[in-house]
């Protein structure tokens, strides 16, 4: 097996022509971390992960892999292996075939490829399909064989770029902890390319949150849900309120709409302020609560009621009830209702 081992980006940058993809990125995942790299399309996370991998050339910057600079290094020699997001199996391959095909391409003689490629199907839990194409397997399936495809080199980091795009929402879930318990399993690194909120949520020890080719922030998932850095983050992350804010008299601060809070939890300097959708307050129109809304929309999610909320002057605001909480004094469209937030449930951001 190979060691786990730390990866460290210096300064990272990737420029194609006058675009830069990636704008000198640093960032250090620590040996054994199942790392989601997370943000919008086109903010620089596959080409991140394509540069680790060395099917990217940086333009500037280091990559670092256990001590030792891989930045120049050819993909093979790395110590990384790529799962991408189609597999990209061979079809005309059998799956130990394809398992077994980067051992080939080593020069290992055939009885130990097969013994070794046949080892890695039984760690995913494919070994009764190693005869088989990839076209006689299922999504999950394949995806397990190109896992062992990966892992079979024996990689201190695996690189996957959105692994699970491919499959159903619900096989998409369940594939998701697998790769969990596997990453658990192996004791090394997976560096996840996704831009779904939920999967990196789901998956990370450590979240990076990636807009316009730089991080805006690397923290563990309930950091980063608790105290997003940023407006982009806690906007991008789902499940806030985002608003801009001035500073007013006294210690509080202005809402676009000149409504004055309490400024509590809010430092002076603040631009932003975030609230989750799930510590809104709402209550019956009248209630000692700063604002007065009018209700947009109701939507009833199971265990929560996501109500959507317009206050005038402000931008469109959402609160996530409890389902009990919501059917013990439900609200409707066009409902005026009092709408705030304890002051200790308001995060600035600068
Ligand atoms: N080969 C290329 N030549 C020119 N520009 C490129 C090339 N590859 C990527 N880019 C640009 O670099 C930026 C980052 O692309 P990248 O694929 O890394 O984004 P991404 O975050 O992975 O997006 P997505 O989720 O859509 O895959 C984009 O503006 C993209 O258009």
């Amino acid at each position: 097996m190979a060691k786990a081992a730390e990866i460290e980006l210096v300064a990272l940058t990737k420029r194609y022509g006058g675009v830069t993809a990636v704008d000198g990125i640093s960032l250090r995942i620590p040996a054994g971390t199942y790392c989601c790299l997370l943000g919008p399309s086109g903010c620089g996370k596959t080409t991140t992960l394509r540069m680790i991998a060395g099917h990217e050339q940086a333009s500037e910057g280091d990559i670092i892999l256990g001590g030792e600079n891989i930045t120049d290094l050819p993909p093979a020699r790395r110590g990384t292996a790529m799962m991408f997001q189609s597999y990209a199996l061979f079809p005309h391959l059998s799956c130990l075939d394809n398992v077994a095909f980067s051992l080939r391409m080593r020069g290992v003689g055939k009885a130990e490829r097969r013994d070794r490629a046949a080892e890695m199907l039984r760690r995913v839990e494919m070994e009764r399909f190693a005869e088989r194409l990839p076209a006689q397997l299922s999504g999950g399936q394949q995806q397990r064989v190109a896992l062992a495809r990966a892992l079979i080199t024996d990689p201190s980091v695996v690189l996957l770029d959105e692994p699970l795009s491919a499959l159903d929402p619900f096989l998409r879930v369940r594939m998701r902890e697998e790769l969990k318990a596997l990453q658990e399993r192996l004791g090394i690194s997976f560096v996840h390319v996704t831009h779904s909120q939920d999967e990196a949520m789901a998956l990370s020890d450590l979240v990076v949150v990636m807009n316009n080719g730089r991080i805006e922030q690397a923290a563990t998932a309930r950091e980063v849900f608790n105290h997003p850095a940023t407006a982009f983050v806690a906007r991008f992350i789902g499940g806030h309120n985002v608003l801009e804010v001035a500073p007013g008299p006294d210690g509080t601060v202005l809402l676009a709409n000149g409504a004055a809070l309490d400024g509590q939890g809010a430092p002076a300097r603040a631009r932003h302020i975030a609230v989750r959708a799930d510590r809104m307050l709402v209550r019956r129109s009248g209630a000692a609560l700063p604002l007065e809304a009018t209700v947009r929309s109701v939507e009833y999610l199971g265990a929560t009621v996501a109500v959507g909320l317009a206050v005038e002057g402000l931008e469109p605001l959402s609160a996530t009830l409890p389902e009990a909480a919501f059917f013990a004094d439900p609200v409707r469209p066009g409902q005026r209702v009092a709408l705030g937030w304890r002051a200790e449930d308001m995060h600035g951001i600068a």
